[in-house]
């Protein structure tokens, strides 16, 4: 894998680095927010996903002697580049739990840094955060029309190079059971699932011998794929013989997998003829070219299938390739920061700041988060972020802190989690939001407001800005 050293990082980064380092503001602190503007896939939602990498990556992230010869070569100046070769990241990091559901506008990060290190990993941090929150989504998504289905992960062959390996560990904290990705479940503790290719059944004379020969060599794990010559003719059937003599030797035939044509009518068909062969604890797999869409449809069909492989549009994020998360200043010595745009939505939102969620009774989401000043106490209000005529009381509301403390003097500050903890947190939580946000065709708007003081302080900055 690639390893993520000091250039792991955009140019401009370094360069602007240089000059905070020359002028002499390098060590100022610095307070930068994640957050993205607009959920993928036209939901409702989406899942963070990535922390654990980010955390770990910040932490032993330095310029080895390659990175500090090549910066030399690039022009960078002699003395910066001393100071580089000692570089760590000692920042703070406050950040929303790992698998969290997340809306768009809310800080999901918040660094606490000197300016210079803040600066240097932001392209690593949107890196890493922007992929796997992106895949964490959609397989969320997959995840929510497979209605207890069963969803493992194909794409390591139809992923932009080796984002694969970080779409395997995203996809299952969305959701997804399991991988084909080997090194993704080594490293990962994802476990590892799979059947067989068309190659293996063409490289036999004739289709049962294949299926004979893989029963026998791996009798608790065999899934036959029965399609590479004529499902319902000769897949089927020869699954059924090699199911059957597998009951005879005490083994069970775990399933068959589905790759081509009519995918719900041929998991009816093969459902019927399996059952009727006494072989109805076989699961149906179907693949090709999956995503929430079609697992949807296939579901809406009664198709009989238990579970679902997918691949391409998994791992590539289809159709939307990326999210569109931001890193921006917020507060720059002892100074709120604001950048002012044309596009109202594009403004900025100073200050350091916390993100509360108001919780009904049960502790479900009511559908509205508020992102206040961080010491702000007394949340009467929210305010809509861009049309101050739209506000409503939060009075008195249950309300959890999203922002928490993650790494402090660049040290991670709990122990990693099994990322099936991170899957389940995730599952939990996204039970809390009410069906209506996760609905497939515009899904309700969840509500990201405003506190009073961060809009009074908001429209304070623009007035002074625009008086200069
Ligand atoms: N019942 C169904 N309803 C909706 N979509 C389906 C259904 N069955 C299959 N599909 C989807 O339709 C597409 C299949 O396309 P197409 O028929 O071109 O390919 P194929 O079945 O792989 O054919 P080939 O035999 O050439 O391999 C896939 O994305 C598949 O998941
Ligand atoms: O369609 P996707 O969602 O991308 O899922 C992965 C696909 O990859 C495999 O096909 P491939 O033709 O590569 O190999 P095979 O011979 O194993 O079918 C598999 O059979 C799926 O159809
Ligand atoms: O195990 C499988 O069936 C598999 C793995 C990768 C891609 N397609 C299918």
């Amino acid at each position: 894998m690639l390893d993520i050293t000091g250039t792991y990082t955009d140019q401009y980064q370094l360069t602007m680095g240089q000059v905070y380092f020359l002028k002499g503001h390098s060590h100022h602190t610095a307070i930068f927010d994640y957050f993205f503007r607009k959920a993928p896939f036209n939901g409702g939602y989406a899942i963070f996903a990535g922390l654990q990498n980010l955390l770990e990556t910040l932490k032993d992230l330095r310029f080895n002697e390659k990175d500090l010869a090549f910066l030399k070569e690039i022009g960078l100046n002699a003395e910066y580049l001393n100071y580089l070769k000692d570089f760590r990241f000692s920042g703070k990091v406050y950040s929303v739990r790992e698998g969290e559901v997340v809306f768009p506008g809310e800080p999901i990060i918040r660094i606490e840094a000197s300016i210079i290190e803040a600066q240097i990993i932001e392209t690593l941090l949107l890196n890493i955060l922007n992929f796997q929150t992106l895949i964490a989504t959609k397989a969320s998504r997959m995840k929510e029309q497979a209605k207890g289905g069963k969803l493992i992960d194909f794409g390591l062959r139809r992923a932009q190079g080796p984002g694969g390996y970080y779409a395997s560990r995203a996809a299952i904290i969305g959701g997804f059971e399991a991988t084909s990705n080997t090194r993704a479940g080594r490293d990962f503790g994802i476990p590892v699932s799979g059947t067989m290719a068309h190659s293996f059944i063409q490289s036999y004379e004739d289709e049962l011998t294949a299926f004979r020969d893989f029963s026998e060599s791996h009798p608790d794990n065999t899934v036959l794929l029965v399609d590479t010559y004529d499902t319902l003719k000769s897949g089927i059937p020869n699954a059924i013989k090699v199911g059957k003599e597998m009951k005879t030797r005490g083994h069970k035939l775990k399933g068959i997998r589905l790759d081509s044509g009519d995918l719900a009518y041929l998991a009816r068909k093969s459902r019927e003829m399996l059952d009727n062969a006494g072989l109805d604890y076989v699961k149906i797999a179907a693949s090709n070219q999956l995503d929430e869409h079609l697992i949807k449809s296939l579901l809406d069909q009664g198709a009989p299938i238990d579970i679902f492989g997918v691949g391409t549009s998994l791992v590539t994020g289809q159709p939307d390739a990326a999210l569109d998360g931001v890193y921006k200043l917020a507060y720059f010595m002892d100074e709120p920061r604001i950048k002012l745009s044309e596009t109202i939505a594009k403004i900025t939102l100073p200050h350091k700041k916390q993100v509360y969620r108001m919780l009904d009774e049960k502790g479900d989401f009511t559908g509205s988060d508020v992102i206040c000043l961080f010491d702000e106490e007394n949340i009467d209000w929210m305010i809509h972020p861009y049309d101050p005529l739209k506000f409503k009381s939060v009075e008195g509301q249950e309300k959890e802190a999203l922002l928490k403390p993650v790494m402090e003097n660049g040290e991670i500050l709990s122990p990693a989690l099994d990322l099936s903890e991170i899957a389940k947190y995730s599952n939990e939580r996204l039970k809390k939001l009410p069906q209506e946000y996760k609905r497939f065709f515009n899904p309700h708007i969840y509500k990201v407001g405003l506190s009073r003081k961060l809009k009074e302080e908001r429209d304070r900055l623009i007035e002074e800005h625009k008086m200069k």
